[in-house]
Formats: structure tokens, sequence, C-alpha cells
């Protein structure tokens, strides 16, 4: 079984990921998830926190030479935010700085403070900021390596930025609203190519590969809808319309020539391309802030202002392709097991000779 947690607050120390379930055997390449890690911190309207991070990560367990073990890889990303933030941040001793105490509207300052019982907001925001799919990227990067292996890729693209479609309009929309002290948020793909049909299954709601990828996609902070294939235009197409005929190429073996779908049926991949589309809600921290109520005093205020991005789609489409690979990893390894690499080559490759019989 494959499985991950993170831990950290966005200005504290470090970042800590740890990951069970990687089979042993597999070379991994550090420049490669620190790639992943940089191209994370990209992307046009990205606020000063990114001017200050430089992430890499640490591996201090589970890979010996180079090369994975099997036993629990634990990654860790340093903030190098954390110098300016000993202080306010630390672990132990008497609280320093102004107690936060105006929620920001969209953001989990509210429900969290409520919730856990905290009187300052900071005690939500640390562990509700996005600063934790640092760790989610780490993890992802470990798991495209893996699936690598079976030839499986995973790429994602900027579709919308607040109605904008064009890049031109994408980037001119992202300096208006931070001219305006407004944010955007917007769409984006992820297409997972060269899968084997034959990942996830039908016979359990929480084993479907739609449900899984859906909910992978949907935990990242802002993602408020995902679609796959043809997604919400399904609506307005007959049958006859939207179904993809299936059809049987000598070299292919069965293939289709359209791919409404997404890649998936019965939430099972068909060996089609999977395509996942999802929409990101526009960032909550205003320059020019909303309406809300101080949790101390229940007095009328605007919401809390602190350094933020004003549009952050770009990242969180490479933070989805980390959520999508662990996903894939998850079905290939409970379909393939395997605890060494060389275990899981041999099961794919008897599988695909199945399977093109
Ligand atoms: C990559 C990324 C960067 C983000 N940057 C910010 C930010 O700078 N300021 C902010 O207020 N929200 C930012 N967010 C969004 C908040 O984390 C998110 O709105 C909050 O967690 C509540 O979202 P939820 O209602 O979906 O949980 C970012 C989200 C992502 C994925
Ligand atoms: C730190 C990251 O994103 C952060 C996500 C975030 C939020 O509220 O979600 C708020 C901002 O943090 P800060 O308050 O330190 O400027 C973003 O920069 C990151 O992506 O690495």
């Amino acid at each position: 079984m494959f499985r991950f947690l993170t831990a950290g607050e966005s200005h504290g120390p470090a970042l800590t990921a740890i990951i069970e379930g990687i089979p042993a055997g597999l070379a991994l390449d550090l420049d490669q998830i620190n790639a992943d890690m940089a191209r994370r911190q990209q992307g046009f309207g990205r606020g000063g926190r990114m001017k200050i991070e430089k992430d890499k990560a640490e591996i201090t367990s589970g890979v010996r030479f180079g090369v994975t073990l099997g036993s629990p890889i634990t990654m860790l990303i340093h903030n190098r935010d954390w110098d300016n933030w000993q202080e306010r941040m630390a672990v132990f001793g008497q609280p320093q700085g102004e107690p936060i105490r105006a929620p920001r509207p969209g953001h989990a300052d509210l429900p969290g403070v409520l919730k856990y019982q905290r009187q300052d907001i900071r005690d939500i925001l640390e562990r509700a900021s996005a600063r934790e799919t640092a760790a989610r990227v780490a993890v992802g990067a470990v798991a495209k390596q893996l699936l690598a292996v079976a030839g499986i890729t995973i790429t994602s693209r900027v579709l919308n930025i607040g109605g904008a479609q064009t890049e031109a309009e994408m980037l001119e929309a992202i300096a208006k609203a931070k001219a305006a002290g407004d944010s955007l948020g917007g769409i984006f793909e992820v297409v997972v190519a060269q899968v084997m049909p034959g990942l996830g299954s039908h016979v359990q709601w929480d084993r479907r590969l739609d449900t899984r990828l859906a909910a992978a996609v949907m935990s990242i902070q802002a993602i408020k809808g995902v679609e796959f294939g043809a997604g919400f235009a399904y609506a307005n197409l007959s049958g006859s319309q939207v179904h993809d005929e299936i059809y049987y190429e000598g070299s292919q073996g069965y293939c289709r020539r359209t791919n409404n779908a997404g890649g998936i049926e019965g939430g099972i991949s068909n060996g089609e391309a999977i395509i996942i589309k999802a929409v990101m809600k526009a960032i909550p921290t205003l320059m020019k802030p909303l309406a809300t109520v101080n949790i101390a005093d229940k007095s009328e205020e605007k919401a809390n202002t602190e350094r933020s991005d004003v549009c952050a789609v770009a990242a969180a489409a490479v933070v989805a392709e980390a959520m999508v690979a662990i996903v894939m990893v998850q079905c290939l390894l409970e379909k393939f097991g395997g605890d060494s690499i060389d275990d899981l080559r041999l099961a794919i490759n008897n599988y695909r000779i199945r399977i093109n019989d």
C-alpha cells in the first residue's frame, strides 16, 4: 500500500512528508524532484513569499546510494522564511506579536477558529496555507518516477484565468486584479498519458479511479470542482454524440477515435489518456479586503490582509499533477503489487501480454 502524510506550518521551520509503499529498487533522481518543486513556485501573480523560498527536498530515510529500500521515505523541505518567524512561530515560550482577529472570507480562518477553539487566527491559517503543497509535490515527484517505470506520464496546463483564455489575456487579467487589490482563480487541465487499461475498479464506490482522482484533486486548497473528459458538457450531449466508439487496430489493440470519457469508464482506466479539469476559486486574501467580524469583540471590520498571491492557478496545476501521480501509483501497485521494481515490471509486462492476446 502506498500512503503518505505531510506535516508542517507555513512559517514553521520545515515541511515534512513520510511516504510508505514505494517498492525497493527504484533509482531516484533528486534533480527531477527539485525541478517539480521549482515549477510549483512559478506562475505570474505569485506573491513575495516565492522570492524568499527556494524549495528543495532533503531525503533523510528510505533511500541508500540513490536507490529506494522499500522502507518509509522521509522528505524535509526547509522554510527559508522561518528565519523571519522564529519568535512569532516559536514551538515553546510566550506568544509574540499581535493575534489576528479579522477572518478572511474564503479562507479557513473562521470555521477553523470555531472548530479548534483558537483565539488567534494564525493558529489556523498556518496549516490551512497551501505552503503544505510543497510537501505534496515532493511526494508526487517520487510517484512520477515510479510511474515512469510503467511508461505513464503526467502533464498539466492552465486553460482559464478569471475568464481569460489566451496567455496574453491571462497575464493582463492578473495584472489588473493586482492593481485593483483583487485576486483571481481559474481552470487547469491534467493529462495522464500511456495508461494501461485496468487501473481502478467498478466493484466498490471507493475503488473507482474517478472517485479517487476527484478526491485527490479536490483536496488541494481552493479547488472547487473537478471534471473528467466531456465533464459538465455531458449535460448537453446525447449518447450517440458523446460515447467513444470502440475499434481494434492490429498494432494498438482496442482503441477509440474520440475521448469524451476522459480515459475512464466504469471507474476503470480504458487505455486512453485520462483528462481531468479542475477549477480554483479566487485567492481569499485581498489587499482591498472584504467585510468581516472581529472574533474578539464581534465588531464589524475589514478582513485581515497580509502578503499574498494574487493568482496561483499555475502552481495549483503542478500540485494537481502530484496528487494525480499519487493516486495513479496507488492504483498501479494495487493491480500489480511488487515489493521490488523488478517484480512490478514483470507483472506489468505479463499483463500487457495477456490483454494484447
Ligand atoms: C498554490 C496555492 C497558493 C495559494 N496562495 C494563497 C495566498 O497567497 N493567499 C491566500 O489567501 N490563499 C492562497 N491560496 C488559497 C488558500 O490556500 C485557500 O483558499 C484556502 O485554503 C481555503 O480553500 P478551501 O476553501 O478550498 O479550503 C493558495 C492555494 C494554492 C493551491
Ligand atoms: C507559501 C506558499 O504559498 C502560500 C499560500 C498561502 C495560503 O494562504 O494558502 C499564503 C501565502 O503565504 P505567505 O503568507 O507566507 O505569503 C502563499 O505564499 C507556497 O506555495 O509555498
